[in-house]
């Protein structure tokens, strides 16, 4: 079998005195569209940052093609990073700039020559992009504020693409976007992983847009709820049979049940603040 592009193995962070992630092995082989889910704080985007080289093990090790990132030098570091393109949850637009500096923004930063001698290919990789994310040539010299919700996630992603990424991270990118517009993204993201044989990894709640588009699904629990000694990964197999988890807190979070977890937090909020206030009695 290859090696795995991602290899995360016996992973800890802590932030002080609180554990956010707890001896997590994975393996992300070349290809392959993997989806994390789990509850709000279980540390999914934690794990995204690791990955980076963002956020450094507490203990353990991540490798990124056979190489710790977080062992390299900044000049090495920010040249493995152009090999990733992020899509972050609010699309993370420069609000000053431009939708079309904003694409050709990561071109200019790690290509400053190209694009300055070839300003032309710059452009023309721009026009593919914005074609491919289904947006019309005129938003290009609009601003972020001036576009919808679903346009600026779509400008994320031609940003994403600029650089021709070989791993393609998003941060719930679907979340805020009407149904119709949630699954556009979806097919875009299927369509990037087909058209770019991408490894992706997609962090998220929406378990409509994880069985789309996912091969894989690790589902991460909170550390709190989890017994000592119990692995925090709570499923890891395919989106297909994702249903059939014999395990409760994952069939209940996958069909988006609340369970008594709203008895939990009453209880948990006993003698605490009167909710009702003055305007109970
Ligand atoms: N840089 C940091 N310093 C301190 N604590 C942090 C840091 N980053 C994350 N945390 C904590 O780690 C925990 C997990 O955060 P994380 O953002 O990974 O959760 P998540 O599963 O992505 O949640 P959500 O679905 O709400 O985005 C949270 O309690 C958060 O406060």
């Amino acid at each position: 079998m290859s090696e795995p592009l991602i290899n995360i193995d016996h992973l800890t962070v802590r932030f002080g005195r609180q554990m956010v992630l707890r001896d997590v092995s994975l393996e992300v082989p070349r290809g392959q569209t993997l989806a994390i889910i789990g509850e709000s704080g279980c540390g999914k985007t934690v794990l995204l940052k690791t990955i980076i080289g963002l956020i450094a093990p507490t203990a353990g090790r991540v490798t990124f093609d056979n190489q710790s990132l977080v062992e390299l030098d900044d000049r090495e570091l920010a040249r493995q990073r152009t090999r990733f393109g992020f899509v972050f949850q609010n699309a993370a637009l420069f609000d000053s700039m431009t939708v079309a500096d904003n694409i050709l923004f990561p071109l200019k930063q790690h290509r400053p020559k190209e694009v300055r001698a070839n300003g032309g290919s710059g452009r023309d990789v721009m026009h593919q992009l914005i074609g491919e994310v289904g947006l019309p040539v005129n938003v290009l010299h609009k601003y972020p504020a001036e576009l919808s919700g679903g346009m600026r996630k779509r400008v994320g992603l031609a940003r994403a693409l600029v650089m021709r990424p070989e791993v393609l991270l998003y941060d719930e990118p679907t979340t805020g976007l009407d149904p119709i517009m949630s699954d556009v993204i979806n097919e875009l993201m299927l369509r990037c992983s087909e058209a770019y044989n991408v490894t992706s990894i997609i962090v998220t709640h929406d378990m409509t847009s994880a069985r789309k588009v996912a091969d894989r699904i690790v589902m991460l629990y909170p550390l709190a709820r989890l017994d000592r000694g119990e692995s925090q990964i709570l499923y890891d197999g395919s989106s297909e049979e994702v249903d059939d988890s014999s395990d409760r807190r994952v069939s209940q979070f996958v069909r988006g049940e609340a369970g008594d977890r709203l008895e939990e937090l009453q209880a948990a909020t006993v003698g605490g603040d009167d909710f009702f206030g003055d305007e109970r009695s």
